[in-house]
């Protein structure tokens, strides 16, 4: 059976661990902490980051990166597709899925930058990433306002669109409360709130992690 390398507050694993779910693919979880010295994840990814899907197969396969992972779940075990049917559908998916993505990276930087204390941290570099993350929650804040109102971004039924902003708000309410996106964009919110209801979002809600090492 698979394995997924995971850690509980990660968007870009929960992302990975709601599809699969959803795709009825069986796996085993493998929570770690990346940043502590003591993680497997380099093992399996030379850039050290999770998740990491091993195959468990002969070889050792590793599938790493999220929306790599995503890709090759889906031409692979295109059964219940996480992607629209439609060619400008699946493309548009996967821009959302890259906005996603982006304001995490964006605020996964500045959660660390945050973490250097007074005199060490770089406020134009915090300044630089908080930006980015405000601009992708406006253009997906848009995305949602121009969605119909059946619950799903594209279409009628979940799809890759969905998982990626779910797995990334959620992971915002997390590791940034104060942030004020949910009042700067209520329909942004009641979209998320109606995802987060959803039994494979509901089963991979993200918790924080104690990191041992010191990282910055
Ligand atoms: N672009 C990568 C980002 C993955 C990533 O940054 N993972 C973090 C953990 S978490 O932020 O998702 O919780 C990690 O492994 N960081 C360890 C490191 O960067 O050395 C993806 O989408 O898979």
């Amino acid at each position: 059976m698979w394995t997924l390398i995971s850690a509980t507050p990660s968007p870009y694993a929960r992302k990975i661990r709601i599809a699969l779910i959803e795709k009825r693919l069986p796996f085993t979880l493998q929570t770690e902490v990346p940043w502590d010295s003591t993680t497997a994840t380099p093992q399996h990814n030379p850039l050290e980051k999770l998740p990491v899907l091993l195959l468990n197969d002969d070889v050792g396969t590793a599938v790493y990166e999220s929306h790599f992972i995503m890709e090759w779940l889906e031409a692979k075990y295109p059964e219940h597709s996480l992607l629209p049917d439609d060619l400008e559908g699946k493309l548009f998916a996967k821009k959302v899925e890259v906005l996603a993505d982006g304001v995490c990276d964006a605020l996964v930087l500045a959660f660390f930058e945050k973490m250097r204390g007074e005199g060490l941290r770089s406020e134009a570099w915090m300044e630089r990433q908080m930006r980015k993350a405000d601009g992708g929650l406006r253009a997906l804040a848009t995305f949602v306002e121009q969605a119909g109102g059946g619950g799903f971004l594209i279409g009628e039924r979940l799809t890759l669109a969905d998982i990626a902003v779910g797995s990334a708000l959620g992971w915002l309410s997390l590791r940034w409360p104060d942030h004020e996106w949910k009042t700067k964009h209520p329909k942004l919110n009641e979209y998320y709130e109606r995802l987060e209801q959803r039994p494979t979002f509901d089963s991979t809600r993200p918790s924080a992690q104690t990191i041992t090492d010191k990282v910055v």
